[in-house]
């Protein structure tokens, strides 16, 4: 039979017992928002201090935002920061510790942790791994730290580490549970990509049972640009099992009961980390000059665990996240986008209608001689179902102009994609030009298999301010589409946009699979390709057809520079277009025979 949770068997055997009372404060701070973030950061601590908490985390780089970038390279914001961290100490009263993340400078700069009691910076932690792959970039801006700290809470021993550090098992974590730590806050700006919370999940549970303490991680949420964090704090017991979660997707403040004798008990019955080697350098230990901790008969309360949402959940709320922060945090209030009755605009209004409110989301019918009255249709019964507002600008006569225009310049061609790419380009101007009007940004909708294969046109279906779901693959697409319908339980996205044939309606008879692979073999080609660097030979050893991964490959390839001219949009996925994946776009790489050299 499995065991309850450490913590809670704490509480039900024990009358007294010596418990630390954590929150995790999952706040959602902006970048470059350093008087704002602070704010929120104190009001969170006085919340937590009002609950009685002992310790209190934030997340990594919560004063400045994360990822700072280049602003990182600005004295004056290291400045601002620093001075940020003045005033937040100031707020952190004697009976409580705070763990909060900053830039540090000393003799270079640091990604910090400050640990403050009582008005008083008792400690300045740096992170040791800076993540510099991926996403990341951090070694262009900070040094790596070196050694670490263990604060001493009554006789408690408390260490404190930043995001990657906790990624490695031989990283500062294992330093300071040999030291006699038994409970590791770690302060983290880790982003979402799917399924990214499970792994996560079981990383920290591997390190608390193997570091035989509690590992208290405490993320960021909210969305800044491409990346969106997913919050999903969490604290495991020394025997790494899950004792509390924060919820996904939104501000928590997570208050958790744990009881640090439990990793003195677990030490005692499990030997392994007496065989360790400890020759590396011990942690200094910092007293903290407060009593924290409670011996009076326990009062817990059973602790929180939120529950995890399902795949196509978790996406539709990272882009929810993600929307709602990029139009909040960049000042916009109201959305354009061309319906078309297709499933990808009817997404992006869905997604758009749930972030926004579906008062702030104008769907724009732009219909040509090629356009059915299905499309239509569909695209009416979508925006009568979010209930956001429609508007009709048939696109013909801009069409029509323009090929008059170019007719003597085009006499003697044929007409090929170059007439499909002008309907696209005019209601790219149009949506565009209802933006300069009115201040709405445009959201684009091309996903993600069509932003690998190119399969979009630039300055027209490409044209926008937030490009959604480009990274989102067709066939999830779908599947989110399908959720949204089951979790609401009726017919948001009309049944018949998921089931008639994809096409892009340029001409006439078009669809998708003219020109791709069905999007069901298209898909997992792409994912072998561009999230796991597969090449052609190993993708045709999954069992697909070769002449369809070469040619998807060669499109995909080609398309580099379609994708650098694309809108940001929220990665979802373990390999995202942009910062994630950076491909040359003068590339002649293919994957070939070795051709036979002339020997002279
Ligand atoms: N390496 C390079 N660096 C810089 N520019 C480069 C380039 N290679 C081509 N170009 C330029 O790019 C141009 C071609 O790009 P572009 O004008 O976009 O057009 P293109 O890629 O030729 O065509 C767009 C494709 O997307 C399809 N589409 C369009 C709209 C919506 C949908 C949908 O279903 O959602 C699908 C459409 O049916 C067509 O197959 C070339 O004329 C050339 O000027
Ligand atoms: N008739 C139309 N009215 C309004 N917008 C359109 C129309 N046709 C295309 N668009 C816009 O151009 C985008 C590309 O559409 P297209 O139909 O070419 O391909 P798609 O990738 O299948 O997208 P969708 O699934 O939304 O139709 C659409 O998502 C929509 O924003
Ligand atoms: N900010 C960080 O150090 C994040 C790195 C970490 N491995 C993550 O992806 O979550």
């Amino acid at each position: 039979m499995k065991r309850p949770p450490l913590a809670r068997r704490g509480h039900r055997r024990r009358g007294i017992i010596w418990r630390m009372r954590v929150a995790l404060a999952q706040v959602n701070t902006t970048v470059g928002d350093i008087w704002g973030n602070v704010e929120k950061l104190s009001e969170a601590l006085g919340r937590a201090v009002e609950s009685g908490a002992d310790l209190v985390a934030f997340p990594e780089l919560a004063l400045t935002g994360y990822p700072p970038e280049d602003l990182l390279l600005r004295p004056g914001f290291i400045g601002d920061n620093l001075k940020a961290l003045e005033e937040f100490r100031a707020c952190v009263p004697e009976d409580v510790v705070a763990a909060v993340g900053f830039v540090d400078l000393g003799l270079d700069l640091f990604n910090a942790c400050a640990v403050i009691s009582g008005g008083e910076v008792l400690d300045r932690y740096h992170k040791r791994y800076l993540p510099n792959y991926g996403v990341f970039d951090e070694n262009r801006y900070f040094r790596e730290g070196t050694g670490s700290s263990l604060l001493d809470l009554d006789g408690t021993l408390v260490g404190v580490n930043v995001c990657e550090d906790i990624w490695y098992p031989g990283g500062p974590g294992r330093e300071q549970a040999l030291g006699g730590a038994s409970v590791l806050v770690n302060v983290s700006a880790s982003p979402y990509h799917r399924l990214k919370g499970a792994t996560r999940e079981r990383m920290l549970s591997v390190r608390a049972s193997d570091y035989g303490c509690y590992v208290v991680m405490c993320n960021l949420v909210g969305g800044q640009d491409e990346l969106v964090f997913d919050g999903h704090s969490v604290v495991f017991d020394p025997e790494g099992e899950l004792v509390a979660r924060a919820k996904q997707f939104e501000e928590d403040l997570l208050l958790v009961d744990i009881f640090p004798e439990e990793a003195l008990m677990r030490r005692l019955h499990d030997s392994r980390p007496r065989k360790e080697d400890r020759t590396g350098e011990a942690p200094c230990v910092v007293s903290v000059p407060v009593s924290v901790g409670k011996v009076s008969p326990v009062e817990s309360e059973e602790p929180r665990r939120e529950p995890v949402l399902p795949e196509e959940g978790e996406v539709l709320a990272a882009l929810e996240l993600g929307l709602r922060d990029y139009f909040g945090k960049n000042g916009f209030t109201k959305a354009v986008l061309g319906l078309s009755g297709g499933v990808d605009s009817s997404l992006v209004a869905a997604v758009a209608a749930r972030a926004l409110g579906p008062e702030n989301v104008v769907g724009v019918l732009m219909p040509s001689r090629y356009t059915s009255d299905l499309s239509n249709t569909d695209a009416y019964a979508l925006a009568e179902a979010l209930g956001i507002e429609t508007k009709v600008v048939p696109i013909g006569p801009a069409f029509d102009a323009y090929r008059e225009m170019l007719a003597d310049l085009f006499a003697g061609t044929e007409e090929d994609i170059t007439e499909e790419n002008l309907q696209s380009r005019v209601r790219g101007n149009i949506v565009m030009g209802l933006s300069n009007k009115f201040g709405w940004i445009v959201l684009s909708t091309g996903n993600k298999s069509e932003m690998s294969v190119g399969y979009s046109t630039l300055y027209g279906d490409m044209a926008g301010g937030f490009a959604l779901i480009r990274d989102v693959p067709k066939t999830l697409v779908y599947r989110i589409c399908r959720y949204i319908n089951s979790s609401e339980g009726r017919e948001v996205i009309p049944e018949s946009v998921l089931t008639k044939e994809p096409s892009a309606e340029l001409r006439e008879d078009q669809r998708d699979s003219d020109s791709l692979p069905p999007y069901d073999v298209l898909d997992p080609i792409l994912e072998a390709y561009i999230e796991e660097d597969k090449g052609i030979g190993q993708i045709v050893a999954l069992g697909f057809d070769e002449a369809d991964v070469r040619r998807v490959v060669g499109l995909v390839d080609r398309a580099e520079y379609k994708r650098r001219q694309a809108p940001v949009g929220i990665k979802v996925t373990t390999r995202s277009f942009g910062r994630d994946r950076r491909m040359p776009i003068t590339n002649r790489y293919t994957e070939r025979e070795r051709p036979r050299l002339k020997t002279p």
